[in-house]
């Protein structure tokens, strides 16, 4: 696999808001940091994931960044995505390989170690771990597992670990000394009142 950015943006498709805009400022601060990874509202039709997709890829290109794409594969492979991520009720991680076939990059969601080293045994090259925080851009998770629950699984696997879950740049050093590689956020930028300015100070946070 190529080396993974340590910053993951997920794009954020609620109501209202505008991602491409938001991948576009970031990029231009985090460039091939930078992990795009395309991830739609349930509701929206694999169309609307394609084109989004499509429009991503696009913007990463330049920047050599790279794309990925949440849950839907097929759209991955559609839009030659450098990969996808899968969780719980997406296809089974060693179903996602398959798909995916070697190269691909596949992450898969965890929150425990011994999750998390099956799912490295099947196939994932990464993990995302969380939620670490409570957030309010996902509802129906599990209670925070905090840095406490970050290190007990990146103690147990040796792929890169990527924190999500209320991750803000305050947050990323207990992370970072928790043993995550680099961390995944929505509201972090997305919600920032400027985007650049938010990307730069995660951006910072992870180089320190
Ligand atoms: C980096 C990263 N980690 C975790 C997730 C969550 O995936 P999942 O559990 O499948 O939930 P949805 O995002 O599909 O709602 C993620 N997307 N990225
Ligand atoms: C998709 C997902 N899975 C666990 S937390 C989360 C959302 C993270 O969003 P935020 O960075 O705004 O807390
Ligand atoms: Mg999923």
């Amino acid at each position: 696999m190529p080396s993974l950015g340590r910053l993951h943006l997920i794009t954020d498709t609620r109501p209202g808001r505008d991602p491409l805009t938001v991948v576009r400022a970031a990029l231009a601060v985090a460039r091939t940091d930078l992990v795009v990874q395309v991830r739609v509202e349930d509701s929206a039709t694999d169309r609307e994931a394609y084109d989004l997709a499509l429009r991503v890829l696009a913007l990463c290109a330049p920047y050599g960044a790279s794309c990925l794409v949440n849950d839907r594969l097929h759209v991955a492979l559609a839009v030659d995505a450098a990969g996808g991520h899968v969780g719980a009720d997406d296809l089974p991680v060693a179903a996602a390989r398959r798909v995916l076939g070697p190269t691909g990059v596949l992450g898969a969601t965890a929150r425990a170690p011994q999750t998390a080293a099956e799912a490295v045994a099947v196939g994932a090259n990464y993990l995302g771990v969380g939620p670490c925080h409570a957030t309010s851009t996902k509802s129906g998770l599990p209670d925070p597992i905090g840095p406490a629950g970050v290190r007990a699984v990146s103690g147990a696997v040796d792929v890169p670990v990527i924190a999500i879950g209320g991750v803000t740049a305050a947050r990323v050093p207990a992370l970072l000394a928790a043993g995550a590689y680099g961390v995944a956020v929505v509201g972090a930028i997305s919600g920032a009142a400027d985007p650049s300015r938010a990307t730069a100070e995660l951006l910072g946070a992870l180089t320190c």
